[in-house]
């Protein structure tokens, strides 16, 4: 791997004594994580099920190595949101922000959608997450992250996140800004970043992270607090961001990151070398750590004002239309409390609490249940993926080992006998996706862009 020039010599300058020990961590290979989805199944009951050889990640109780021969990403148990696949430093901010159930949070940079979900888990289905992304293609894969792993609660918007503050000024508890970042610790990872900082290096992000993080601080209530994160190494994208920040959000502290043992989170010799705040923020180091690296620092906001707003300012949902209700009573075994708001012919069920968005870019307003087509309604893949087994009248549940759950999961039909009607399809008891059972058949419902090539 051939490293920037420049690249090596700010580093060297940085890192002093620890450099050679930083540069032969590129020798080794890259760490590879999964995250246990906890609004699926909790870390006990997966480790007794797991296909994989795992190693805890020791700042994420729920994070895992994995050995280098497994590939997690083709295992059903995947496909059945059990688990995302995360680079293990990257699981850092969100257990800095630590968010909680019924919270209103931002995340404000988040797709491919790593550290939203991990934020969900720790809302439990309780609160407001607003998931935003500026990059139309990178937000579909936000949203198929979203519907995949069962998160209910999530509004997906896809604008820069400066513009959310005309909608939520001191609207949220806690934010994370992911920033768009030169990327230095994805190196070993993927070799095109370094073609990619080689064109835009840290100069080209430091306005672009400043105004994100202007914009978050503005969005936050008094006594909230916005996790600054990035998978870079440059002091400047870093603790400079953080330094320019403290000078200009006098109603701003940096909240010393506890219960994370800093021998091998920064350590002395690095951290005499930055700025006075670089003893109060994280950076996970490859040649410390197993994991490619990262920086978080916590920020929180002394002042300013609760965000207060009449209940008649606050969005006004829809009549639940009799074409759902007739679905669930037909075909589940639980029912579904409002608000539920109606886009185009889509149904959704919305968190409650949020304020007016009209005019915002929206493209998931909560919970998407399905579709209204020719007055039937047709249930979506997002709820198949928030149910539980037993919330469905009518299950087939597949061994993962079964033949039949790959064709499933092909898009293949299936000639299977039941009850006709429609078929919550299963592996191990964890959903996968729709079916409808006709006569002997068992018509495939699993999304197209979803299904396996291979
Ligand atoms: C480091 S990545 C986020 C990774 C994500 N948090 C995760 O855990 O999967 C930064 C993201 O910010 C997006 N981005 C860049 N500028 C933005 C802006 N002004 N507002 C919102 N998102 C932005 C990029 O497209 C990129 O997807």
């Amino acid at each position: 791997m051939r490293l920037p020039e420049q690249f090596l010599y700010k580093m060297k300058k940085f890192l002093q004594d620890e450099y050679e020990a930083f540069l032969a961590s590129y020798q080794e290979p890259k760490t590879q994580g999964i995250r246990i989805n906890t609004l699926k199944i909790s870390v006990e009951e997966f480790l007794k099920i797991s296909p994989f050889k795992l190693d805890p990640v020791p700042w994420c109780k729920e994070g895992f190595y994995y050995q280098e021969e497994d590939r997690p990403g083709k295992h059903p148990y995947y496909h059945a949101g059990l688990y995302y696949i995360q680079e293990p430093s990257a699981m850092i901010p969100a257990e800095i922000l630590s968010p909680m159930a019924g919270e209103r949070i931002l995340d404000a940079c988040a797709a491919p959608g790593g550290k939203t979900i991990q934020i969900a888990n720790k809302m439990n289905g309780m609160g407001i997450l607003v998931s935003n992304e500026i990059n139309l293609n990178r937000v579909k894969a936000l949203i198929r992250n979203v519907e995949l792993f069962g998160v209910a609660n999530a509004v997906v918007t896809n604008v820069p996140a400066e513009r959310l503050l005309d909608y939520f000024e001191s609207y949220f508890d806690k934010i994370l800004v992911d920033a768009p970042c030169s990327g230095e610790g994805m190196f070993r990872k993927d070799e095109s970043m370094i073609k990619s900082w080689e064109k835009q290096g840290p100069e080209y992000y430091v306005p672009i992270q400043a105004e994100i993080l202007d914009a978050a601080s503005k969005m936050l209530r008094k006594g909230g607090g916005v996790v600054y994160s990035t998978c870079t190494f440059s002091a400047e994208e870093n603790e400079e961001v953080v330094e320019t920040f403290l000078q200009t959000h006098k109603d701003f502290q940096l909240k010393s990151i506890d219960n994370f043992p800093d021998q091998y989170i920064y350590g002395e010799s690095i951290s005499k070398n930055i700025n006075k705040y670089g003893n109060l923020s994280m950076r996970l180091w490859p040649h410390r750590i197993k994991g490619e690296g990262h920086f978080a620092a916590y920020l929180e906001k002394d002042n300013g004002k609760n965000f207060v707003q009449a209940d008649s300012q606050y969005q006004k949902g829809v009549a639940v239309p009799k074409e759902f209700q007739e679905f669930v009573e037909k075909n589940l075994n639980i029912s579904y409390g409002g608000p539920f708001e109606m886009h185009g012919e889509q149904l959704y069920q919305v968190p409650k609490g949020l304020p007016v968005l009209k005019g915002l870019k929206i493209l998931r307003s909560g919970l998407l249940l399905g579709s209204l087509r020719k007055q039937r309604f047709e249930p979506s893949q997002a709820m198949a993926m928030t149910l539980k087994k037993t919330d469905a009248r009518r299950v087939v549940d597949f061994s993962s080992n079964s033949p039949e759950v790959i064709k499933y999961l092909k898009g293949e039909t299936l000639h299977i006998d039941g009850e006709k009607g429609w078929t919550l399809v299963c592996v191990d008891g964890f959903p996968l996706g729709w079916a409808k059972q006709t006569g002997d058949l068992l018509k495939n419902e699993y999304p197209v862009a979803w299904r396996r090539l291979d």
